[in-house]
């Protein structure tokens, strides 16, 4: 797919913000309560916690840590790098969301476009000028429409879940490790030492990721240039890799930019996790506004592939 962007014009530039050095205090002093339990009476992210999630979470990484080699993400990316599909609005794209629910989500079964829209507003509360995040909020996971048949109707396993480098050693921290045993990329040697085909501080831009929805959207907003900050095309890439803004493994790879990306994506994460609920937005309520964030910044039409 690929996105037809006209310049967006943010009113600052993200490098003029000051990034505070604690970004989880942060978090609590713009007042977001992070909730101590998810809908389903559990901590987040507890992927063995028993309960009516967690055997099908399970199962999807079992089958995306089979599947998700180094191969299989390049040929994803020839492919759905040529963006050439259909064309939309990025409202039109939300909408389409209604129809996704993520079967790699221990904490939430709502519909999509509930997921965009409680990230987007959390961020919106708290840092109500920063509009390119609310923005990168509303947008962050709509790479999910892969899996629905206008876009190549995608198994889940190659849409959703967190992610990984792939061409290096898949790292402990990964949930549901063991599954990679069974990757054959986990005994070419070519693939599974701690640098792989990459070298120090090559920069995370140059690592493959396992294929998503994350290097998807990233892929569209890119290759249709979009202006949104490089913190925003980081977040919207690196989401789901929380091995690396969670336990801090891959930073081996890091370059410069990355380390100054990755303060913005630890600010991110906490939205994009702790906003999941029962609680439904009113959607037409919000959507005026998201349509004039969207007409401001000039994103107008996405092309898929
Ligand atoms: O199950 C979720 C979901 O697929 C999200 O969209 C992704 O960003 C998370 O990393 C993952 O844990
Ligand atoms: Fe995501
Ligand atoms: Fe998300």
């Amino acid at each position: 797919m690929t996105i037809l962007i006209d310049q967006p014009h943010f009113g600052v530039e993200v490098q003029e913000k000051k990034v505070p050095i604690d970004e989880k205090e942060l978090s609590l002093d713009g007042g977001f309560l992070v909730p101590q339990t998810n809908s389903f009476g559990h901590t987040f992210r507890d992927y063995d916690a028993e309960g009516e999630r967690q055997e099908g979470v399970e199962n999807f990484y079992r089958i995306n840590h089979i599947n998700q080699t180094y191969d299989f993400v390049k040929k994803m990316r020839e492919e759905y790098g040529k963006l050439n599909r259909v064309e939309m609005s990025i409202w039109e794209c939300c909408e389409l969301l209604n129809d996704v629910v993520d079967e790699s989500d221990p904490d939430l079964d709502e519909p999509q476009i509930e997921h965009l829209l409680q990230t987007a507003e959390a961020i919106r509360k708290d840092y109500p000028d920063e509009d390119w995040l609310h923005l990168t909020g509303l947008i962050h996971d709509l790479g999910k429409v892969l899996n629905l048949p206008s876009f190549g109707g995608l198994p889940q396993w190659a849409v959703v879940g967190d992610t990984f480098p792939v061409g290096c050693a898949f790292d402990e921290s990964i949930v549901h490790h063991k599954y990679f045993k069974e990757n054959p990329d986990y005994s070419n040697p070519a693939f599974n030492t701690e640098y792989g085909v990459y070298s120090e501080g090559c920069g995370l831009d140059n690592v493959m990721m396992s294929w998503g929805h994350d290097d998807y959207m990233y892929l569209v907003a890119k290759e249709n240039k979009t202006t949104l900050p490089s913190a925003a095309l980081f977040i919207i890439r690196y989401h789901s890799f929380y091995a690396l803004h969670k336990s801090e493994a891959y930073k081996h790879l890091m370059n410069e930019e990355d380390v100054e990306n990755l303060k913005w994506l630890e600010t991110f994460s906490k939205y994009d996790l702790y906003s999941k609920s029962k609680v439904r937005i009113d959607v037409e309520k919000v959507k005026p506004y998201y349509l004039s964030l969207i007409e401001k910044v000039n994103v107008n039409k996405f092309l898929f592939n």
